[in-house]
């Protein structure tokens, strides 16, 4: 398929600020309202992600590190827009949730920078290596509410060669985030850090929160965390379709059975000139331990 063909298909709603695309549920006055109205608590947590980069699975361990609670899923509202009929944050003027609250954006660093700067707000930023995350955003733009993509694996990633994807380009995303890594109040995780050893990231996040948990504790939190666990719990609370959307293979490397070469040579050119100046590098190949 040409990608002037896959161009006439309809992004839902989307709307373009500075350069980057965005979708129809957030709210229009994007530029300057949604941090504004943010009135952050003390103990607020921010979880910010490029999409597909393992958020439905960051909110779940904080929420299980913060609230000690074994009723599941826990749903945290993004900041930006509205999922299902859970409406977004900053439409219920960020009031209404239990301390400590969390929420998750998909937003820059740009959007946060004050919050993060002068209010203190704890902000843990989890990224994934972007050809994983591509992979991933593919099969979640095939689903009907994004309109069902009608091309390939390789006409998706001409979208994301021409910038055209929903949040922007994953490269600028994590670039951006990482260049902010010794701010105070931010944490960086890797998605693939988790895969690789659970117990440890869910230890730092709990010091990083302050939060002191028993080792028993953090196994119980490692093991209702697994993508078995959490998938189980989402598809008999929402179905086995909305499920599929944030709980499909859970690996590391799925992208290795969907880039052609000249695929891989863009992306690692991209890493090249995004990544290695300022040291960013992920793993993308399963590790056998
Ligand atoms: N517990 C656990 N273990 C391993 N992997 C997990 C887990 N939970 C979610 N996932 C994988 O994360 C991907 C979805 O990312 P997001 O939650 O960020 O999606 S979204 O942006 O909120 O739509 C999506 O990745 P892919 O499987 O590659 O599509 C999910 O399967």
């Amino acid at each position: 398929m040409e990608i002037s063909q896959v161009q006439g298909w309809k992004i839902p709603g989307k709307t373009t600020y500075r350069g980057v695309n965005y979708h129809f549920q957030i709210i229009p006055d994007l530029d300057i309202d949604i941090a504004n109205k943010w009135a952050v608590a003390p103990t607020d947590v921010l979880i910010a992600t490029y999409p597909k980069s393992g958020t439905t699975w960051m909110g779940s361990l904080v929420h299980e590190i913060l609230h000690d609670t074994t009723s599941r899923p826990h749903f945290q509202p993004f900041v930006e827009m509205n999922i299902g009929n859970r409406p977004c944050a900053s439409s219920m003027s960020f009031n209404g949730f239990a301390h400590p609250r969390v929420f998750k954006t998909h937003l820059g660093y740009d959007f946060f920078e004050d919050k993060i700067q002068k209010e203190c707000l704890k902000t843990i930023v989890v990224m994934r290596n972007p050809k994983d995350v591509l992979v991933s955003y593919y099969h979640m733009h095939k689903m009907k509410h994004l309109n069902s993509f009608p091309g390939s694996f390789h006409d998706f990633f001409d979208l994301f060669k021409h910038k055209e994807l929903i949040f922007g380009d994953p490269f600028d995303s994590c670039a951006k985030w990482w260049q902010q890594r010794s701010s105070r109040n931010l944490m960086i995780v890797k998605y693939e850090d988790i895969i690789m050893d659970c117990t440890d990231v869910v230890r730092k996040i709990a010091n990083f929160l302050g939060v002191p948990l028993t080792e028993k504790r953090i196994s119980e939190i490692v093991q209702r965390g697994s993508f078995g666990a959490m998938k189980e719990a989402y598809t008999s609370f929402s179905g086995a379709i909305f499920s599929k959307a944030f709980f499909r293979k859970g690996v590391i490397g799925d992208w290795m059975n969907y880039f052609n070469d000249e695929e891989v040579e863009y992306i690692n050119n991209m890493s090249k000139m995004y990544f290695d100046p300022i040291g960013l590098s992920f793993v993308d190949r399963p590790v056998t331990q």
